[in-house]
């Protein structure tokens, strides 16, 4: 549904040019949810606004359901971009016009009549849940509703891609995943293609079905949101997951934690099982085989999209020969370890 093809964009020109995206090349399948994660300035928002054309790219094609923007006028493209609705992080109503009035907005743009107006508008305020706040002004609503006014208005005119700027890092955790639930409705009830940049992980665990990453203004890599999760490709892609993946020890184990061994000999040891091993009584059978005492300390699981992610931290005793060997014997079994520390 969007392909990006060896897409540029420089800001300015000769010394003082920024390369805010080299040779991208991205495609989003029709029906799919993508998320676009990188740090900031990485060129998240460049390459978001370069879809629908509000950054022109300096050099390169983007094709949204099969014809390429950078080909059309300005005729054309207007037209094209009733295909392509855009959320923001702050919104961008109208604060003068009522939540209906923000929603008939690019429909009274694109000239239709006031009875296909509120033939279009009536079923939008019934899926975002807003019918009641229809003569509402913005002023007078929450950070979540505002956005689910955004929502609607993009999608008013029918469109057949959405892309979303940050949509929810306004919003507090509880609005957040109420607005990703919508997001996932949309995309399955009315088959929309969503792309979307985000600096929350939790965001793409939890609808995208796709992840970019893009590093100063290159794609670094692409990946379906499971194996990245377990299985990222790259190191910038672990450093990424290296917050949401984080697992803390207790903290009166924190406070007793040595970084060298000698008079405290038992390791605490962080541990990351992934699908090929998280159903695994591996535990229970280190303990037997290396003839150790393993104690759970904190544990959680994580469900991403059909794949499992344990996370797990132990305290392990026992020989230190034979704890080494079995800290070897868990690498080989293709799970990540990390010893965080000793204690007595
Ligand atoms: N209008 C502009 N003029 C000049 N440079 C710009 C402009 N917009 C963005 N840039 C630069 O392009 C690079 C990419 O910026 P962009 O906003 O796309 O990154 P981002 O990943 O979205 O960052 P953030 O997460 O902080 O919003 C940055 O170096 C930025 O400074």
């Amino acid at each position: 549904m969007i392909r990006l093809e060896h897409l540029s964009k420089f800001y300015g020109s000769g010394q003082s040019a920024v390369a805010a995206l080299q040779d991208v090349e991205l495609h989003v399948p029709e029906g799919s949810i993508t998320g676009v994660i990188g740090v900031s300035g990485a060129g998240k928002s460049t390459l978001i606004r370069c879809v629908n054309l509000l950054e022109r790219p300096t050099s390169g094609k983007v094709w949204v359901d099969g014809q390429d923007l950078t080909c059309l006028d300005e005729q054309g493209l207007r037209k094209a971009r009733h295909d392509i609705g855009m959320i923001f992080q702050h919104f961008n109503l109208l604060d003068s016009r009522t939540v209906y009035r923000n929603i008939a907005f690019p429909l009274e743009l694109m000239g239709l009549n006031k009875a296909a107006i509120q033939q279009r508008i009536t079923p939008l305020l019934e899926l975002t849940g807003l019918t009641d706040k229809r003569d509402n002004y913005p002023s007078a609503l929450s950070g979540g509703q505002k956005q689910r006014v955004a929502i609607a208005r993009a999608l008013a005119s029918r469109p057949k891609v959405l892309l979303c700027d940050e949509a929810t890092s306004a919003l507090d955790p509880q609005t957040t995943t109420s607005i990703l639930e919508l997001l996932r409705e949309i995309n399955q009830e009315l088959g929309l293609t969503i792309l979307l940049i985000t600096h929350e992980m939790e965001v793409v665990k939890s609808i995208c079905d796709s992840v970019a990453l893009i590093s100063d203004g290159r794609l670094v890599e692409t990946s379906r949101v499971g194996p990245f999760f377990t299985r990222p490709g790259t190191e910038l892609g672990r450093a990424f997951l290296e917050d949401f993946l984080r697992i803390e020890p207790p903290r009166s184990l924190r406070e007793r934690l040595e970084s060298s061994a000698p008079d405290k000999p038992h390791p605490i040891v962080r541990l990351v099982f992934n699908d090929e091993n998280v159903s695994s009584p591996l535990i229970s059978q280190l303990a037997r085989e290396f003839e150790l005492d393993i104690s759970i300390l904190q544990a959680r699981i994580e469900d991403i999209q059909g794949h499992t992610l344990g996370l797990m931290i132990a305290e392990f005793r026992g020989s230190p020969d034979q704890i080494q060997t079995a800290l070897a014997h868990l690498e080989s079994m293709q799970l990540t370890t990390e010893v965080l520390g000793y204690v007595e």
